[in-house]
């Protein structure tokens, strides 16, 4: 049976506030594995998204689009500005100190984004319900208060440690569990608190 794909909280989800010990605003989050896609340095080809934490349960991160981004002749693919979003709305997570992976995201495309800009992305929560943390973003070009380019909605599930190790390939998950330093954040495969 299909789930439903609502990205509209509940009547029971409630406003968060951040956890005690998430980073103050300002703070680099960094890399949360060095062979992400979306934000590890080992990642051949990786977009290298770096997050700050926000003000309340948000992050920002800036993301300059390169030649090696286009999908049209001198502009940004769509897939790839929706994956700098999924890692900008995953970072969610560090402010409320739960891992948590991408349930739903839907991603609106206002604009486009020629190489050499660069997206200034700033990804809020919602509300969370239980496991369900519901998010958006939104991407402006060229400057904090340029014009918006991108949005994007997420529901994010928050998942324990089990999520990684039952369902990653076997061969990453022990280099991991014999090197956790490649977790650098060493949060992706937190128990949820
Ligand atoms: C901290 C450092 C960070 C570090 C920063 C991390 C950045 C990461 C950025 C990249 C993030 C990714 O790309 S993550 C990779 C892409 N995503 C995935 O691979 C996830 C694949 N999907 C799954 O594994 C699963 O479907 C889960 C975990 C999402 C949910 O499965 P589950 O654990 O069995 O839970 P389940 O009961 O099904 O769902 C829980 C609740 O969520 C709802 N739900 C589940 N999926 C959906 C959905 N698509 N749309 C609506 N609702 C949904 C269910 O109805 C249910 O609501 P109710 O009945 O409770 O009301």
């Amino acid at each position: 049976m299909s789930r439903p794909t609502s990205l509209t909280p509940p009547p029971e989800a409630v406003v968060p506030q951040p956890h005690p010990d998430a980073p103050s605003p300002g703070t680099e989050l960094g890399e949360h594995y060095s062979d992400c896609f979306g934000c590890g340095e080992a990642a051949p080809g990786g977009l290298r998204l770096r997050t700050r934490a926000g003000e309340g349960v948000s992050v920002d991160a800036e993301f300059t689009v390169t030649a090696q981004h286009q999908g049209a002749p001198g502009l940004a693919h769509g897939g790839l500005l929706t994956c700098a979003f999924d890692e900008a709305l995953g970072a969610i997570g560090y402010m409320l100190h739960t891992t948590a992976v991408t349930g739903h995201l839907e991603t609106d495309f206002r604009r486009p984004v020629p190489v050499g800009s660069t997206l200034y992305i700033h990804a809020w929560c919602e509300a969370v319900a239980g496991r369900k943390i519901y998010s958006r973003a939104v991407g402006r070009l060229d400057a904090a208060d340029g014009p918006i380019a991108v949005e994007a909605a997420a529901l994010f599930v928050s998942v324990g440690l089990e999520h990684f190790v039952d369902n990653g390939r076997a061969e990453e998950v022990r280099r991991v569990l014999d090197n956790p330093d490649l977790i650098k954040s060493g949060r992706a495969f937190e128990v949820n608190p």
